[in-house]
């Protein structure tokens, strides 16, 4: 499940828990991005403070691993060279990437989009707010699933962090004290 995960929230922890039990996946591999260059508009937290937030989310779960591959790679964040770097890395597995019905919309605009395909069967997951379709896309390699609905958002997170508004319960408590700890979120942002 790749993420800007600027904070990780429950929202991306349930759907990523729901879609493990749904698909039977051994293993979900939370991928922080490096570069969103989709958000190029957005000011993005630095990259090591995602991915200690995605490391303290996941680490009570023993299903749930982080993987640095889109940190350490130079350059924009592209899914096509993720799953690449992943392919590389366990040539043996079969992969899915999870993606919200928000990102999967907007898919067709990702780099290598034919590739994409070829390298993993996409789950797309409901999300309140959001119009769940696999219109357009190969339907042998896309797969809808319904998540409990979380209406939760990083960018409502941030925005309670910066009002001075709590953020407990949106987030894995690990988590608020990770924000609190480093003081991120408030200055005014977007
Ligand atoms: N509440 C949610 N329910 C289901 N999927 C979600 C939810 N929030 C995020 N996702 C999915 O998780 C992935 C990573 O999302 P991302 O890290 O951009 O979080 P976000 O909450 O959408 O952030 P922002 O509000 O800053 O845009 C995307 O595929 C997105 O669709
Ligand atoms: O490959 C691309 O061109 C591409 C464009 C936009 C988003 N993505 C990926 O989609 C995932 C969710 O992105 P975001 O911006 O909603 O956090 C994340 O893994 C991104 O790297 C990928």
């Amino acid at each position: 499940m790749g993420g800007t995960f600027d904070p990780i929230h429950h929202g991306h922890l349930v759907a990523a828990s729901e879609a493990a039990s749904r698909f039977d996946l051994a293993e979900v591999v939370f991928v922080p991005t490096g570069q969103p260059w989709q958000k190029a508009d957005t000011q993005v937290s630095p990259a090591e403070h995602r991915y200690l937030m995605t490391v303290v989310a996941t680490a009570s779960n023993p299903r749930f691993t982080v993987s640095r591959v889109d940190l350490d790679r130079d350059g924009p964040t592209y899914t096509s060279d993720t799953l690449r770097d992943l392919r590389a890395l366990r040539p043996d597995d079969e992969l899915y990437f999870i993606t919200g019905a928000d990102a999967l919309a907007q898919i067709l605009s990702w780099k290598d989009v034919d590739e994409l395909w070829e390298l993993a069967h996409f789950i797309g997951v409901t999300r309140p707010g959001y119009h769940l379709s696999e219109s357009g896309l190969p339907q042998d390699r896309v797969t809808l699933q319904e998540v409990p609905a979380m209406a939760i958002s990083s960018s409502n997170c941030r925005q309670r962090v910066s009002d001075g508004e709590p953020v407990w319960y949106l987030v894995p408590d690990g988590v608020v004290q990770y924000i609190n700890k480093y003081e991120l979120y408030t200055d005014d942002r977007e």
